[in-house]
């Protein structure tokens, strides 16, 4: 957490992105990327005004409760959030527009009540507390907190280009210090405030910017030089790339989407990561997935999910969100596996994968599209929850299949 108070100048970059997000519907990223856009700032400056809004982000309800204002109010009340902020971290305020507002006896008051309040401190919005404990029950609660903290930031390093030692040496030689992630071999977590992108090594291709749970997720795909390889649900390639990595370049990976704009920017990382041998195809209708009948040694089903694992990076869709999104979501992952398993070659396997941690979107479709589907069998899979791995959280099933079926 900061040390000393936000200057008035980075209290306003908050606000900025506050209003963009909560008023405009403006994912978090985009606000960063628009309020930071032309603006002089040191990283470690940005990186304070993105610590503060991220903390605000995760519980927001909380410091609207502690404001004394409704949270459909909290783009208004930016400022004062951010008072309230300073004060809730033992930070003087005293210099923060906005700070003759703080009424102190009123937060203090409202301070010690919310403290008996388990859910409301830990930034969970009700209809979310609902799913958690109908889902999880006893788990969700230290789930509930891991979804609290700060999300750290991991690396992958490009195996088409370099070994994760080197990648090591090379960012540090650059100020970028990082350490080892055990158990995830080709992860490196950033310990220094140092911005990426900007670096030469990023520039290179060495390195892409990607969660150590997903990290977990597609190396369990375990693409081999030479597959042919299907990542169905590809976006913009966070985990094409890695499969790249596994192939070295050999065999053919079909990177799928139904949306253009996110093959396009696959295509373009793809470039920068030297992986030669990735093919985008846009999904148009059925017809595309039917033409790949029986073909392929992997299919990796990285569906559409509730993102309810990822919240620590991504805070605001918890007051964007709500629970209404989840029955569609699993009818739309029921059919993509159904139909999208088709494409698996008997012998080749079956990867399906969410970032969420609720067993609807997980075990359960698994254990329905086996119940359905007799010429699949079960291989093993793997909860990466953030409370037992501090990563972000993400679910994968392996299944094979074992004859021709339907
Ligand atoms: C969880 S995201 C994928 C993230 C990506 N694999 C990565 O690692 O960066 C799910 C993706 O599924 C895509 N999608 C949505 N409906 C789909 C469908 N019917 N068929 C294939 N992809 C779909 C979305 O556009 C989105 O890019």
């Amino acid at each position: 957490m900061l040390k000393t108070s936000l200057n008035v100048k980075s209290s306003q970059l908050v606000v900025n992105v506050l209003k963009l997000v909560l008023e405009q519907g403006k994912p978090l990223d985009r606000g960063y990327s628009i309020s930071f856009s032309g603006v002089k700032l040191k990283p470690e400056e940005q990186a304070r005004i993105t610590q503060v809004v991220g903390d605000l982000m995760r519980r927001l309800n909380l410091y609207c409760y502690l404001a004394n204002i409704q949270l459909q109010d909290a783009a208004k009340n930016a400022e004062l959030l951010i008072v309230l902020w300073h004060e809730f971290n033992g930070l003087n305020s005293g210099k923060l527009p906005k700070a003759s507002q703080f009424k102190r006896s009123e937060y203090q008051h409202l301070l010690t009540k919310a403290k008996k309040d388990e859910v409301l401190w830990d930034g969970c919005p009700e209809w979310l507390e609902k799913i958690g404990t109908e889902q999880l029950g006893k788990a969700w609660q230290a789930e509930r907190k891991a979804l609290l903290q700060p999300a750290k930031r991991y690396l992958r390093a490009n195996q088409l280009k370099t070994t994760r030692d080197e990648l090591k040496k090379s960012l540090s030689k650059e100020g970028i210090e990082t350490r080892v992630v055990k158990g995830v071999d080709s992860a490196l977590e950033v310990t220094s405030n140092s911005p990426l992108f900007k670096s030469k090594a990023f520039k290179a291709g060495l390195f892409e910017q990607q969660d150590a749970g997903s990290q977990l997720v597609a190396g369990a795909v375990d693409a081999k030089p030479g597959m042919r390889v299907v990542d169905a649900c590809a976006g913009a390639g966070g985990k094409t790339l890695h499969l790249a990595g596994q192939m070295q370049g050999k065999g053919r990976l079909l990177a799928m989407d139904v949306e253009q704009w996110k093959l396009d920017a696959l295509k373009d990382r793809a470039k920068r990561a030297g992986a030669h041998n990735v093919e985008t195809r846009i999904i148009a209708s059925s017809k595309t997935i039917k033409r790949l009948k029986l073909t392929a040694d992997r299919v990796l089903l990285d569906v559409p999910c509730s993102g309810l694992g990822v919240l620590k990076r991504n805070p605001d869709s918890k007051w964007r969100d709500t629970s209404e999104r989840l029955p569609v979501l699993v009818k739309l992952q029921e059919d993509i596996l159904q139909s999208y398993s088709r494409m698996v070659k008997v012998g080749g396997m079956l990867v399906y994968a969410t970032c969420s941690i609720m067993p609807e979107e997980n075990r359960q479709q698994v254990d329905k599209f086996l119940a359905n589907n007799p010429h699949f069998t079960f291989i093993e899979d793997e909860n990466i929850t953030p409370a037992n791995t501090g990563f972000d959280g993400f679910y994968l099933a392996k299944m094979e299949r074992i004859s021709e079926g339907a």
